[in-house]
């Protein structure tokens, strides 16, 4: 009797442990809402209410455990690594990441922004590129995000090369001239909440830091998508527009980037 109960126990462990590590993940990989709240709502809630700490910590508690300090690669490949295997979070990801490496080596930015740093993922793997006396200008409004993202970056060795702006884009937008010296952005990489990246575009347009050649770089222009904003890019004759079809991070979901030129 005592051992059948014991065996049942063990048994609903194992089942449910299947359940919340592969069975449910497998299920939701292909379906970009699905993913979202089972990745971004469900298991964060899990584990926060276990462990007692919060999804940006856990990260960073990887990196330092992981990663080698002052070796960027190191510290992108231990988040990718972390979030793919262990718990999924919302980095633009290692295969998006390549489309971003190849267009940041492209572009060779000397001013750069990024909208939306989490973590410090993109922030990273951006500045690590990035050629010699070139700055990266990268906004975010929510402080324990913006924490972790001073943390990861130090571990990472590329401080030099950024400026992490803690606020909101579009008290920030407006005062970049004034507060960094910025006379207008050779690449800006949208990554932040959704509906703000057409307002933030017109409001850079607005504030003349797009110049001739500037490029936008959106993220997750699929899902969670961005349509207002992708209508606004490939409808206006102010920008010549190109997308790059690839995953949701860390997923099988289709997403991409979409990518902007400025053309005055
Ligand atoms: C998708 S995450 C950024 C991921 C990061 N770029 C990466 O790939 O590693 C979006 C981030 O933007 C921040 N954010 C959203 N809206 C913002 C705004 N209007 N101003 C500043 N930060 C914002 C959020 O707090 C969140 O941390
Ligand atoms: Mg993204």
């Amino acid at each position: 009797m005592l051992l059948g109960l014991l065996y049942g126990c063990v048994g609903g462990g194992v089942a449910l442990y299947s359940l919340y590590r592969w069975i449910i993940p497998a299920l939701v990989q292909y379906h970009g809402g699905a993913s979202l709240i089972w990745h971004d709502e469900i298991v964060p809630w899990v584990l926060d209410t276990l462990t007692g700490s919060t999804r940006p910590e856990r990260i960073l508690a990887a990196v330092q455990r992981k990663a080698t300090k002052g070796d960027a690669r190191s510290v992108v490949n231990t988040i990718d690594q972390y979030c793919r295997y262990q718990e999924w979070a919302m980095n633009v990801g290692d295969e998006k990441g390549a489309i971003l490496d190849s267009i940041v080596c492209e572009v060779k930015p000397s001013v750069m922004l990024e909208l939306g740093t989490y973590c410090g993922y993109s922030t990273v793997r951006i500045a690590s590129m990035l050629p010699p006396n070139a700055r990266l200008l990268t906004l975010e409004f929510n402080p324990a995000y913006a924490a972790v993202a001073r943390q990861v970056i130090a571990w990472a060795g590329v401080e030099d090369k950024v400026v992490l702006i803690e606020g909101p884009s579009g008290d920030w937008i407006p005062k970049m001239k004034e507060e960094f010296g910025v006379t207008s952005f050779d690449l800006v990489f949208l990554d932040h909440w959704k509906d703000r990246y057409l307002p933030d575009t017109k409001l850079m347009e607005e504030c003349g830091l797009l110049r001739t050649g500037s490029i936008l770089l959106a993220d997750n222009v699929i899902c969670p998508g961005t349509p207002e904003y992708l209508e606004y890019v490939r409808g206006s004759p102010r920008y010549e527009s190109k997308y790059f079809r690839s995953h949701l991070e860390y997923t099988r979901v289709e997403d991409g980037l979409e990518k902007s030129v400025f053309l005055g």
